[in-house]
Order: structure tokens, then sequence, then C-alpha cells
């Protein structure tokens, strides 16, 4: 007999999954509703009046979900809905396709292949790929359209390892607009190349499975990973249109905040969620499709935190924004304020050549800032000068972080009190 616990679980994610597929998450409330006791419960409410943000949590079945964040009531209960779907259909083997959690090992070790691949290529057969978007150390990026729902992504194809696991661990654990979102993920025995990424002639779009990795040794495994589709345009870039502006862009100073309030915000999830990104740095923030958001990406060394200090095996990360302590193997989530430090600083102040830059940073890690950023921005200095300190303990929590920049903003909002740098 099949136990009960497992039809209702079934029947949830039944109720879930037609929502999705319907894209109404209205549905899902009030079919939801009628069929098993469902209710949203809010957790709390923050950030300023302009920017709202609430944060709901769904109990479904007598059983309580992740709490989801949202810019309105609205879309904090579809996001606290999306959470609790991906989290039935973690537990449930309803697809073809590889759900990551079930898959994990305790130690996050990647899955037998023999029980995840698949001999039909998903990415081809579901999606149209577009354009070859870029990459990184480990793998590529693709924008791809998913031909059922005529909608685009981002799909990153990487070696299947435990580093990839991890990654693919920790965005399906996270839903926050400041974080890039993830849709799913499934492994292939080859790798999607198109001809520009192949290194062949520039502007190609044929597209075709490579398994030159796969033939020298057949254990390897791809894993491809859907994400939410934004700019290619990084933080970086941003970093240095504003450097080649000139005059200064008298609109930097209150870009630049409500952009660290848009990571600090994000990391503040993250963390609250166990997490600790320690790769913060400004190639790894992307901008939303509308240009308006920014999103953390790129949690390739990911790990998770404790309350109590932990002893890292490694001790990864980019150098010129890494903390001190990084480079030793006990550290927390305070590494991801020091970077941030350094991003906000980097956000603010226009350098004109890589030699000042890297002199800026040089000091800034050493708690010395350039005497005229100083006087200029004197509420950022103090800011930044704690979340670069020496000792983790003195820098803010993200939360605390949050609450001061959100101050600095409301005073920005009033002109009258600030001069215009
Ligand atoms: N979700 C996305 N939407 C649009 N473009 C993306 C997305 N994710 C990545 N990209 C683009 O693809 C490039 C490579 O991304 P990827 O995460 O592999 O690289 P990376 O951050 O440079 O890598 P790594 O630090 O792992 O070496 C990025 O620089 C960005 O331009």
């Amino acid at each position: 007999m099949i136990p009960i616990s497992v039809v209702r679980q079934e029947a949830s994610v039944s109720i879930l999954r037609t929502a999705l597929n319907r894209i109404s998450l209205d549905y899902l409330t009030s079919t939801a509703k009628k069929k098993l006791g469902h209710s949203y419960v809010e957790v709390k409410r923050d950030g300023p009046a302009h920017i709202p943000q609430f944060f709901y949590r769904l109990i479904m079945d007598n059983k309580e979900y992740h709490v989801a964040e949202g810019r309105t009531v609205k879309e904090a209960q579809q996001n606290a809905a999306r959470l609790a779907w991906s989290a039935l259909e973690e537990q449930t083997d309803w697809d073809s396709k590889v759900s990551v959690r079930s898959t994990l090992s305790e130690d996050g070790a990647p899955p037998s292949p023999s029980s995840s691949s698949s001999s039909t290529p998903l990415f081809t057969s579901d999606f149209d790929p577009i354009q070859y978007l870029g990459s990184g150390a480990y793998g590529s990026v693709y924008k791809a359209r998913r031909k059922l729902e005529e909608k685009y992504y981002a799909v990153k194809i990487v070696r299947s390892d435990k580093k990839a696991f991890r990654e693919v661990g920790t965005l399906a654990d996270l839903f926050h607009h400041n974080v890039i979102r993830y849709f799913n993920c499934w492994i292939e025995d080859t790798r999607y190349e198109d001809g520009i990424s192949a290194g062949s002639s520039a502007g190609s779009s044929a597209g075709g499975y490579s398994d030159a990795q796969s033939t020298d040794d057949p254990s390897v495994k791809f894993l491809y990973i859907q994400m939410e589709l934004c700019k290619t345009k990084t933080l970086k870039d941003w970093i240095h249109e504003k450097n080649n502006q000139s005059p200064q862009d008298t609109k930097r100073r209150q870009e630049s905040l409500s952009i660290a309030q848009q990571i600090v915000s994000g990391v503040e999830y993250i963390h609250s969620r166990g997490h600790i990104h320690r790769d913060l740095k400004p190639e790894n923030i992307l901008f939303g499709l509308d240009d308006k958001e920014v999103k953390i990406g790129d949690f390739g060394l990911v790990t998770r935190d404790d309350d109590a200090l932990m002893d890292r095996t490694e001790n990864r990360g980019t150098q010129s924004y890494m903390a001190h302590e990084q480079v030793g193997k006990t550290y927390d989530r305070k590494v991801d304020i020091f970077a941030l430090g350094l991003i906000y600083l980097e956000l603010l102040w226009k350098v004109s050549s890589g030699h000042e830059r890297i002199e800026v940073f040089t000091n800034a890690r050493k708690q010395i800032l350039p005497t005229d950023f100083s006087r200029a921005f004197q509420e950022e200095t103090l800011i930044i000068k704690k979340m670069l300190h020496e000792k983790p303990e003195v820098r803010p929590q993200a939360s605390d972080l949050k609450a001061q920049l959100d101050k600095l903003a409301q005073t920005e909002n009033e002109p009258q009190k600030r001069a215009t740098v």
C-alpha cells in the first residue's frame, strides 16, 4: 500500500506543477487551498518605503516551506509557492530530468553517472540555442529559448563534478531578486558547442555536440544548468564605463548606493540561508534584463557557513577581493563583507588607470582610503572602513550593513542635506 504521506506529497506536487505549467501561481492559490490545507504566513517586512521587501512562507499540509522574498505581498507569496514547488520536486521522482538535491550525496558529491545520464540530448531537443554568451574557467554559457514556453534562459554547461553540484545545489536553495535565479539542471554525456565557442569562424551559429572530453574519459559527464537570463554586462563593465566618463558622472554616487544596497540585500539572503559566496567581485554580478536590478551569480566557490568559525580545507577566491583571513583555513561569512567593502569603494571612486586601481586597492586593504575620497564620501568612508576591518568580528553583518545603507539612501533622497558630488 502506498503511504498516505506519499499520496499527499504527490498531490501537492501535481497541484504545484500544474500551476507552474500554467504559469499562473494565482491558480495555485485557489486550487491548493481547496485541496490541501494551505496558507501563506508573513515572516517579516523590511526595507524603506520606496523599495519594500516582504517575506512569506507557504504552509501546506502542515508542512512549512522556505521563506521567500518579494517586492510586493503577491510576489513574495508567488515566490514562496515556487520554493515549495522546488522542495516537493526535489523530493519526488516524477520527472526524467535529474532532481539536483535528490542526486546529491551527503557530502555534496555528484551522483553516479548511470543514475543520471540521459541518452537524448535534452539541450537541443527542448531548447533552441540562440547565442553563445561567454565562458569562465569552468564552462560556457548560452542564451537558449525553451521550446515549450518560448522563454529565454541562460544555460551554463560545465563538467559534472563536485564543484558543479555545489554550485547548482546552492542555486536551487536560493530565491531572491538579487541572486541569479535557478530553474533546472540535467546531465548529458556530451558538451554542446557552437561555432563561436568552439573557436571556429566568428558568427557561426551552427551547433553540435562535442564529445572530445568524454572520449578521453568516458566517465566524464556534463551538467547543464538552466538559469535566469541576464544581460551579459557585468558590474565590472559598469565600473569601467563610469571610470571612462569625463567629467565624473554626477549620478554615480546615487547609482552606486542603489547597486550596493541590492548586492547587500542578496548577500544578506545568501547568508541567511547558511551559505558564504566566497567569490564576490564585479565580474560575478550581472544586470537583470530590465537593467534595473543587479544579480549575484557564479556560486562555484560557495560553501556552507556555520555560526561557529569553520575550518575550511580550500582557500580560494579572487586574490584582490579576498579577505586577509581567507588565505588561511578558518573564516566565516565575513569574508563576503570584506569583498563587498572593496566593491562599494570601486563603485564610488573613479580611478584612471590600472596602476592607480592597484594602489587604491592595496591601501584600502589596510583601511587606508584616498584622502579625497574620505573628504567627498564621509559616511561611506566610515561604512567601508568597517567593512574592510582586519578583524572579521568588527565587520558588520550583512543585515546591519543593509540597515546602514538604507539609512544613507534616505539621507541621499533629501538633497538639501547633501551636496551633490
Ligand atoms: N545568467 C546569465 N545571463 C547572461 N549571461 C550570463 C549568465 N551567466 C553567465 N553569463 C555570461 O557568461 C560569462 C561566463 O559565465 P561563467 O559563470 O561561466 O563565468 P565566470 O563568472 O567568468 O566564471 P568563473 O569565475 O567560474 O571562471 C559571464 O561572464 C557572462 O558574460
